[in-house]
């Protein structure tokens, strides 16, 4: 085609056609060839005899991406929901992608922790295992998920750091003939620790699942992670327990502009950003509502992304490692980077 003739085309074409609406099963690329559906359903918090019907009604309400961890202490009750499923026809075991997480206490014993996930969720395999945090926890303390000193801090694991947990994920993954991971990742990494991270590492991590909002942009995080290969993922998109976010005047603003919820607007500004998202819900209703994602215009985007400077920068999750993680906004702690 004659260039300017392509040129002016570009020019005239709606936004919308170019870049199309995305959708909950839009598929979002991985470093390992595989892709992610833009939109999961997050397990944090949701209480057994909860958890199973609502991953059960996502499912059939068309959600393909399920988010869990051993620390989320309901991998058995996601699991019944999932052999649920499939047995039911409504989907096969490869059109859901299923996320797990190693927790801290399980460093020294990453195939474990693997296995025992595996288990309770009824799988052979996941499509994404994570590394929950980059700090080991004593695995044989006084708690099986939070050891704690006699001083009431938590009880880290000095005798390993993250880089060597990540060697032993590398190990998982490419191990043959069929790895019990697809992609392994990481989460709750800032710049630095991903830095000395990738100093070491033999496989990119796919994915950093970060916690990601209008008022925690993370921007330097994401830049960093797009230009290494690094999908993120956008965790407590409403500002965790409660949905603090959706108060916020300047997100309702775009969503009365666009006719519709504050959730609406959370979710997709992630999709603008190249990012999937993993809302939590255990509301039938809210799982329904949470599906619908729209293409933000410029003028949304810098509305939102102003508002972390408005307002200051607002983290709702981080847990007392008493671990500096190299966060800006969490300065302080012991530096285990390495
Ligand atoms: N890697 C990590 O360290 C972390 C990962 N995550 C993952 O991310 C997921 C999401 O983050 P999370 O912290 O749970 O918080 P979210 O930001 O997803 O918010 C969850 C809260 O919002 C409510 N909610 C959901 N949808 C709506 C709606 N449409 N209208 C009003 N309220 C709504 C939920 O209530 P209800 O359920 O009662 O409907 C719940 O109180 C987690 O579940 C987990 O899978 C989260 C934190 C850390
Ligand atoms: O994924 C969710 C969060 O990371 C959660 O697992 C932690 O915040 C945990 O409750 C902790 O106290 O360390």
């Amino acid at each position: 085609m004659n260039p300017s003739l392509s040129k002016f085309m570009l020019a005239h074409t709606p936004k919308s056609i170019l870049n199309p609406t995305p959708t909950m099963t839009t598929s979002l690329p991985l470093n390992t060839g595989g892709s992610i559906p833009a939109l999961g359903l997050g397990t944090w918090q949701s209480a057994p005899g909860e958890v199973k019907a609502a991953v059960i009604h996502a499912i059939e309400a068309g959600y393909r991406h399920i988010d869990c961890a051993h620390c989320y202490q309901n991998e058995d009750e996601v699991g019944a929901a999932l052999k649920e499923v499939f047995e039911r026809g409504i989907v096969k075991r490869e059109d859901v992608f299923v996320t797990s997480k190693l927790w801290c206490t399980d460093h020294t014993r990453v195939e474990e922790g693997l296995d025992r996930s595996l288990k309770a969720l009824g799988l052979q395999y996941l499509d994404l295992y994570l590394m929950h945090w980059p700090v080991p926890m004593n695995p044989n303390g006084n708690h099986p998920l939070f050891p704690k000193l006699p001083d009431g801090s938590r009880d880290i694991d000095h005798s390993l750091t993250h880089i060597q947990t990540w060697q032993n994920l590398e190990a998982l993954a490419s191990s043959s003939p069929s790895p019990k991971v697809k992609a392994i990742g990481v989460a709750n990494y800032s710049v630095k620790y991903l830095t000395k991270l990738l100093e070491k590492a033999k496989i990119v991590p796919a994915v950093n699942q970060i916690e990601n909002h209008p008022y925690l942009p993370q921007q330097e995080v994401v830049d960093f992670c797009k230009e290494k290969g690094i999908h993120v993922t956008a965790y407590s998109p409403f500002g965790s327990t409660g949905s603090p976010m959706m108060k916020e005047e300047k997100v309702q603003e775009v969503a009365k502009k666009h006719s519709v919820g504050a959730g609406t607007v959370l979710l997709s500004y992630h999709l603008a950003r190249g990012s999937s998202v993993i809302p939590k819900s255990v509301t039938p209703s809210r799982i329904d509502e949470n599906r619908k994602l729209i293409s933000l215009d410029d003028e949304d985007m810098q509305k939102l992304e102003a508002l972390h400077k408005e307002k200051g920068v607002t983290r709702f999750v981080y847990p007392p490692f008493g671990i500096d993680l190299g966060f800006s906004d969490k300065p302080g702690g012991m530096d285990l980077s390495g």
